[in-house]
């Protein structure tokens, strides 16, 4: 019997998606910062697993190739997730993703199909026909919900193998605002689950992944954050920590108090 330790060592725990292994379950935003020196040195403090870039609003010259926010996510050597933020129909995603997938060189798509501009709420009814699109045109698809049991549901039945349901809306940094249809989530659905937009502080975070969720992207509150980098480092601290209390098991709560101070005479591990 290995002790807790070596169990440890032995297990990984990647966060596995598609196949592919991520030793970090921290996935960040590139955009909203004060400049590209703080994005690149907050990336580097947080080491996430990917970073992901819109594609529409970086514009033409990203296409071209030429563009200096392009050298820099080559230098940052972090595996790009193109987006397909500010799409409104199916169409717009999918040509916004073929042409992501040429110019970033990869499949991954985080699927966003906007369907209110106030609330930047996806269009739930019209998702599931597009990630089935992209799925079978060979993207890797990781599509930003609601938290939602249905539709997450019909997104893994078309082939997403993780979903991405939100906390609260983009930007707004509320933290996650339905922890009980969060929780039944996890409870239902075996695939990775992401957990996308909403989340303003780094203890959002950790409950979220206390809760066992698989991972959080997010932008805003790091962007906007006095200092980005240390909020950076503070959001992968806090994503590693949820992640272990999640493994650990925590214990349940109790209703009364109980002693947590042996009695006289008796070991404290033959108190439980
Ligand atoms: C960058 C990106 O993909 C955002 O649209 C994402 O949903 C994160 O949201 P927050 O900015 O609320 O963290």
């Amino acid at each position: 019997m290995n002790s807790i330790k070596e169990q440890r060592a032995l297990s990984k725990d990647d966060l596995v998606l598609y196949g592919e292994h991520f030793s970090s379950r921290l996935l960040l935003g590139t955009s909203r910062y004060p400049s590209p020196q703080i994005l690149e040195e907050a990336v580097l403090a947080s080491q996430p697993a990917m970073i992901t870039v819109s594609l529409r609003r970086q514009g033409s010259t990203v296409e071209q190739g030429k563009n200096a926010f392009w050298e820099l996510l080559k230098k940052m050597s972090v595996p790009v997730l193109p987006n397909t933020a500010g799409c409104h129909s199916p169409q717009e995603v999918i040509t916004t993703a073929q042409m992501a997938r040429e110019v970033f060189e990869t499949d991954w798509i985080k699927l966003e199909l906007i369907g209110d501009d106030y609330t930047l709420q996806p269009d739930t009814l019209r998702l599931v026909e597009t990630a089935k699109t992209l799925i079978n045109d060979g993207f890797k698809v990781l599509p930003y919900c609601t938290e939602d049991l249905i539709l997450c549901q019909r997104l893994v039945d078309v082939g997403c193998q993780a979903v991405m349901p939100w906390a609260a809306p983009i930007g707004t940094g509320q933290g996650p605002l339905n922890p009980y249809a969060m929780k039944l989530l996890r409870e239902r659905l075996k695939v990775p689950l992401l957990v996308d937009a909403g989340l303003g502080l780094p203890s959002h975070a950790c409950s979220v992944m206390e809760w066992g969720f698989d991972g959080v992207l997010l932008n805003t509150a790091v962007a906007l954050a006095d200092n980005p980098i240390d909020m950076a480092k503070a959001f992968a601290m806090a994503t590693a920590a949820g992640r272990s209390a999640y493994l650990s098991g925590a214990m349940s709560a109790q209703e009364s108090a109980q002693a947590s101070t042996p009695l006289v005479g008796t070991p404290f591990w033959h108190q439980a």
